[in-house]
Formats: C-alpha cells, structure tokens, sequence
C-alpha cells in the first residue's frame, strides 16, 4: 500500500495555491490521475518520486519515503518513471538505453519482446518514430522492476493510431508484472481502457475519487448524451442554422435557430446534448469507407 498525506505551497496562476493531498494506493492497481492544467497532477508525481520535498508523509510497503526525518533519495525509491518527451540517451542503442540501467539481459530481452521491439535493439533512438521510442522508454522505466511506475502524460505527443497501441502495450505489461501504477492523462478514454481507478484535482485538491466509470460516464441516470466539441461554423439555411461541430474525430451538424446562432462564435468549445431514450450501438464503417 502507498499512503500519502502531503502539503506544500504551490505558486499557482492567480497567486499561492496549496497542494493536499491524502490517498491510499493498492498495490499493483492502476490509478489515473487527470485535472485541469495547473491543478498540481505533475507535482504530485515528482513528490512520490523524490524530485521535490513537501510537508508530510508518504510511506510504501511500510517503509518511509517521505517524513519529518526522512527524505529518501529517488535512486532509493524503487520507481520508474516515464515522461511526454521519452528522455533517451541518444548515443545509445535501444538495447543498451535498458542495460544502462542494470545488466538483466534476459528481462531486456522480454521487454522487447513484449513490446515488439526486439528487432531494432540495435537501433538509435534518433532512428525510431514517437511510438516506438516512447516503448523504450517504458521498457527501460521497468528494468529494475520497480515498486512504483510513474508516467506523465506519456501517450500525448502521439496520433491517436499509435496511442492505441501503446495503451496495448501499458496494459499488457501492466498484466505481465503487476507494476502498481499512477499516470496521468487527460483522455478519458484512455482512462477508461487502462485504469481502475481516477483521482481528479482540482487547485490542489482531489475533486473527485472513484473508478472511471462512476467519474467519466456522464449518461448515466439522466438519460441524455453531452458531448464538448469546437464549434466550427455556423451556416445558414434559408430560416434555419446549422452549427458545425468537431467532436473527436468526428464533425457533426446541429440544427439550431436564429437566436441561439447568435450566442456562439466560431472556435469556441460548446457542448452537443440530446435526449437520447434509447440510444442504440453499431459497427463503424472502417479504413477507405472513412475520411
Ligand atoms: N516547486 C514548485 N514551487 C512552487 N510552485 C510550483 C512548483 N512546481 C510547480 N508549481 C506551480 O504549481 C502549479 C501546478 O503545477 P503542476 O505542474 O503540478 O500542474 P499540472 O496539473 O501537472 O499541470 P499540466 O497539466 O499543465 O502539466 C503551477 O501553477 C506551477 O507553476
């Protein structure tokens, strides 16, 4: 079990905000954490991590990593950690990026396996696509088999494609070896797919505590679908408007009148409801059939 029970004074956007934050982590569980820009989600990571100090308490397995006395170095912590901008060494082969770390040949091997990176072991990070060098990073971030993996927005410099295949490969290793795990990430669904559980700050606090699905799904109960999207245009059609909505990947068309044309403008963020009773579900058209 991690607990932790910090304080410290952050200088927010507006002026001092501090940072409290109490949670207990299960070991191996996988714990999202999301929150506005600023909310103190990357802070909290480098606390655990032992790149910052705070008032406070943190303790994992029993053993004191954060106290009035103590203040454990990261190298003696036991975690990885896994940024946005992979942090390799560029010099080095994707294998010898892993053994700098130790020299446990045969679990590089099943790493790079496993993330089907075996063939280009020999390779140069310079040589490799965002995807494929960010799979290194998290191999190497658990070649001394950590008790704690930490991970920063990881999946965020790349296309959605190659997001999905990282996702793949988190969760698979995340299977193999029981890292217990705090990432933190700003798309629900890729909250959804990964964790079981998400912690939401919000200046400093935690907001919100529960599984993805008690947290992220906002249809539940009321029957009606909400979605954010950009609105791109708005079009005229003889007596009517029609708003044009970017939601995803998707552009939709809603219908809308005079007076509420008038209340947007373009470029803003705006939110698509419907009353959807029974909303049903079907294959989506795939590869050319798409744009
Ligand atoms: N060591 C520090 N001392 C004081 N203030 C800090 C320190 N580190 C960060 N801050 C401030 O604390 C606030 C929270 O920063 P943090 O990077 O934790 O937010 P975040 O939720 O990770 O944001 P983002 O999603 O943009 O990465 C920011 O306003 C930042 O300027």
């Amino acid at each position: 079990m991690i607990e932790l029970d910090i304080h410290k004074m952050l200088q927010g956007s507006s002026g001092d905000m501090p940072l409290d934050i109490a949670l207990s982590i299960r070991e191996k569980s996988f714990v999202a954490l999301a929150g506005q820009s600023g909310s103190g989600k990357t802070t909290l990571l480098r606390l655990l991590a032992g790149l910052e100090r705070a008032e406070g308490e943190i303790s994992v397995a029993g053993e004191t990593w954060l106290g009035k006395k103590t203040m454990l170095p990261p190298q003696k912590r036991g975690i990885g950690f896994v940024f946005q901008d992979y942090a390799l060494f560029p010099n080095m082969s994707v294998e010898q990026n892993l053994l700098y770390v130790n020299n446990d040949r045969a679990h590089a091997a099943i790493l790079l396996e496993m993330t089907g990176l075996l063939e280009l072991k020999e390779r140069l990070p310079g040589t490799l696509s965002g995807g494929q060098k960010q799979r290194v990073a998290l191999c190497r971030a658990l070649m001394n088999r950590p008790k704690l993996l930490l991970m920063d927005e990881p999946l965020s410099a790349l296309d959605p494609a190659m997001r999905l295949k990282l996702q793949h490969d988190i969760l698979t290793l995340h299977k193999a070896f029981g890292t217990t795990t705090v990432m933190v990430s700003h798309d629900p669904s890729e909250i959804y797919r990964l964790a079981e559980r998400v912690v939401v700050l919000e200046h400093g606090r935690i907001v919100h505590d529960g599984t993805p699905g008690e947290v992220l799904l906002r249809t539940s109960g009321s029957q009606k679908f909400t979605l954010e999207g950009e609105l791109l245009d708005i079009i005229r059609a003889d007596v009517i408007y029609i708003a044009v909505v970017a939601i995803g990947q998707q552009i939709v068309e809603v219908v809308c009148d005079k007076e509420e044309a008038a209340q947007f403008e373009v470029g803003q963020t705006v939110q698509v409801s419907t009353k959807a009773f029974a909303p049903t579900i079907q294959h989506a058209r795939r590869g050319s059939e798409r744009l």
